[in-house]
């Protein structure tokens, strides 16, 4: 579904992303990990076309995406829910997701049902300005934002970062829900390990700009967390 070869990537004379290979079939939920730093976020960005990647490959549903636009992205069926989430604060609930229709790729001008089933807090707080949101509830517009564009895949970036359990929890759900009932493949940036291993099927680890090791989520053991992952 999507496959990443050899992606380079620089802020000016940095060499951020180092010679990366990644790819997430259909219907996977694949979860990156590493320290901060590392260019996960960079690699989320490049995925989206938001930055310029110096050479290698993105394919995207068998089509070669590397130098498309973000737009032309999003309408293929890449979503993205950015780090900090970035909602409109001063917009209420419906007019962030209404936003995104914009986007869609059949058309539709209604928000689909199916985004406030997922997250009824949304239909609740409806006519609320998005900034008058607690931070769980702005990371659930996030992402119903993300799929009102209906797509095939979806990045997110962080999701669970400064947000309370109980919500952490209900996005674990619903981001397996997507997945295991739509079929919608998931990459996912986590810091959270038990929030990773509850969620993904497989892991790939960041170290300076480069996927140091990927595998089935079970196979992250205690050696692999202590050299890349523990602070
Ligand atoms: N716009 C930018 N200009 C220059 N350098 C940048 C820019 N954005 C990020 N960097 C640098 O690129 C490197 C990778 O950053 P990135 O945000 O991708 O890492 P990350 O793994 O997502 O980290 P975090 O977990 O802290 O979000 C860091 O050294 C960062 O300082």
């Amino acid at each position: 579904m999507l496959d990443i070869t050899g992606l380079n990537q620089y802020y000016g004379g940095s060499h951020i992303l180092n010679h990366v290979n990644l790819s997430l079939a259909e219907g996977e939920l694949v979860c990156l990990l590493g320290r901060n730093g590392v260019g996960k976020t960079t690699l989320m960005r490049a995925i989206m076309g938001m930055v310029n990647v110096r050479s290698g490959d993105i394919q995207f549903d068998g089509t070669q995406i590397t130098r498309q636009a973000t737009e032309q992205r999003a309408r293929a069926g890449i979503g993205y829910v950015p780090q900090g989430r970035e909602i409109f604060p001063l917009l209420t609930v419906e007019e962030n997701l209404k936003l995104a229709l914009a986007g869609r790729r059949d058309g539709l001008r209604k928000i689909p049902a199916q985004i406030y089933d997922l997250f009824p807090v949304l239909l609740e707080m409806k006519h609320r300005r998005g900034g008058d949101l607690s931070g769980g509830q702005q990371q659930q517009l996030a992402i119903g934002r993300a799929l009102v564009l209906d797509p095939k895949i979806l990045l997110l970036d962080e999701p669970t970062e400064g947000i309370q359990p109980n919500i952490v929890h209900e996005i674990g759900q619903v981001l397996r829900r997507l997945n295991r009932e739509l079929g919608l493949g998931v990459l996912l940036v986590e810091q959270k390990l038990p929030f990773a291993r509850q969620v993904a099927d497989r892991f790939a680890i960041m170290e300076r700009g480069h996927i140091q090791a990927t595998g089935a989520m079970g196979d992250l053991n205690e050696e692999l967390v202590q050299k890349y992952l523990t602070v």
